[in-house]
């Protein structure tokens, strides 16, 4: 309907040589990891570049501090007097030298990195494109504003380059995960190479924003996968199938105890750990051989059950129903508060407040871990 189903710029600088060729379930895929292309060779590529993050909403923090204490040039551009605003100067990040307005940062910087939200950013651009001067680098986390560029108004000049790198996770993990010493995964992508250098920026942005290993794909693919991905398994259909398994429960008469720990307390805590340690068969052999049969038994009832709403799901992307829809709502005034309004139907839930105790009651147990181990180390200790 209102997808405006454009073509792909292809860069004819592609440097193969920073990529590995890796067999992923007997499909030959080209990647890039910290070996092929060490922080040290991003750094030199970037070395005369300003990064001016814009937006430090929830990728924001992740990629910029990321960036900074990979020792890259970063600046940070947020509307003043906003929550994200302190949020940034509790960061570290100081007004009027390494913290500025939105426009002043995008006067600054050379590469652009919009991570304003999706809405947010059909609402800057023109503001920011006048900042877009030759041999400037465009840089996004998501396929959104290009690829619905009919809906965005999102097109960029020519004389730029337009790369992504998209995180395949929350922001706050990125962060978390590069604090610990690893990375998430990210994809990569380049929509217009105009200076003959998109490849490596992009490619170099990708390790320094603290990326486990990157893999390609280009804008429009990236937004389809990521939109259906996050509506389906990663967030609405997780949601909603908990939602329907605890209901069965209760009204069957299960205490709320008991369905919320047989539908996701052992869920989050002892079964997906196992599955994203060593796979799904692995969780499966780990469990008994009771669950087992019944599991395998079941699994392909719900495939198929499922299979024709992840269809409409994922036309409905395609269609670029799915991006109007965000933007619609997204920029409906007050629409922040009822977003807010909504989550806090989910929290005070009789399934997630039953969720907040059964939390409570985990950290008390760690406590009462920690304090015993304390314990036998004095006892050791005399
Ligand atoms: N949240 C995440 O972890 C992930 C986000 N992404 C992508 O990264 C980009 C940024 O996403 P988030 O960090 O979730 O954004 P967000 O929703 O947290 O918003 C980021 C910032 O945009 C600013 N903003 C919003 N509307 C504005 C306006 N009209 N004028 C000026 N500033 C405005 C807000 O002040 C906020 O600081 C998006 O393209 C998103 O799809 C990609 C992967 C994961
Ligand atoms: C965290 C992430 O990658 C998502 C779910 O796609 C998003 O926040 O848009
Ligand atoms: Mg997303
Ligand atoms: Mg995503």
């Amino acid at each position: 309907m209102l997808f405006n189903n454009q073509q792909q710029t292809t860069t004819n600088h592609k440097p193969n040589s920073i990529m590995a060729t890796i067999n992923f379930g007997g499909v030959e895929e080209h990647v890039v990891t910290r070996e092929e292309f060490p922080l040290e060779k991003a750094r030199t590529i970037l070395q005369s570049e300003t990064i001016a993050v814009l937006g430090y909403g929830v990728q924001g923090p992740g990629q910029a501090l990321n960036l900074r204490d990979n020792g890259f040039r970063v600046i940070v551009g947020q509307r003043p007097d906003s929550a994200s605003w302190r949020k940034a100067e509790a960061d570290g990040w100081v007004a009027g030298e390494t913290l500025f307005g939105l426009e002043e940062a995008a006067e600054r910087g050379t590469i652009l990195a919009n991570l304003l939200s999706d809405a947010g950013q059909i609402a800057v651009w023109p503001t920011l494109k006048p900042h877009l001067t030759a041999g400037k680098t465009l840089y996004f986390s998501h396929g959104f504003g290009i690829t619905f560029n009919d809906q965005t108004g999102i097109i960029p000049p020519a004389d730029v380059d337009v790369v992504l790198v998209a995180p395949k996770g929350s922001g706050t993990s990125l962060r978390r995960l590069f604090v610990a010493g690893g990375g998430l995964n990210s994809s990569f992508a380049v929509y217009q190479d105009a200076t003959g250098h998109a490849y490596e920026k992009a490619v170099a942005l990708g390790i320094g924003v603290g990326s486990g290993y990157l893999f390609e794909t280009d804008f429009r693919k990236e937004v389809y996968s990521d939109l259906t991905g996050e509506r389906g398994v990663l967030m609405g259909a997780l949601a909603g199938i908990i939602e329907a398994q605890y209901q069965v429960l209760r009204q069957r008469g299960h205490s709320p105890s008991e369905a919320f720990n047989e539908t996701v307390e052992e869920l989050t805590q002892s079964l997906v750990p196992l599955v994203g340690e060593n796979g799904m068969d692995w969780m499966f052999s780990n469990c008994s051989v009771t669950a087992q049969r019944g599991a395998l038994d079941w699994k392909g009832r719900f495939r198929e059950a499922t299979l024709p709403v992840l269809n409409e799901l994922y036309d409905s992307v395609a269609s670029g129903q799915e991006a109007a829809r965000t933007i619609q709502r997204g920029s409906t005034p007050g629409y922040r508060q009822e977003l807010e309004a909504e989550l806090t139907e989910v929290r005070n839930s009789e399934l997630w407040q039953t969720g907040a105790t059964v939390r409570e009651l985990r950290s008390r147990a760690a406590e009462k871990v920690e304090q015993e181990e304390a314990y036998a180390l004095t006892a050791d200790g005399n």
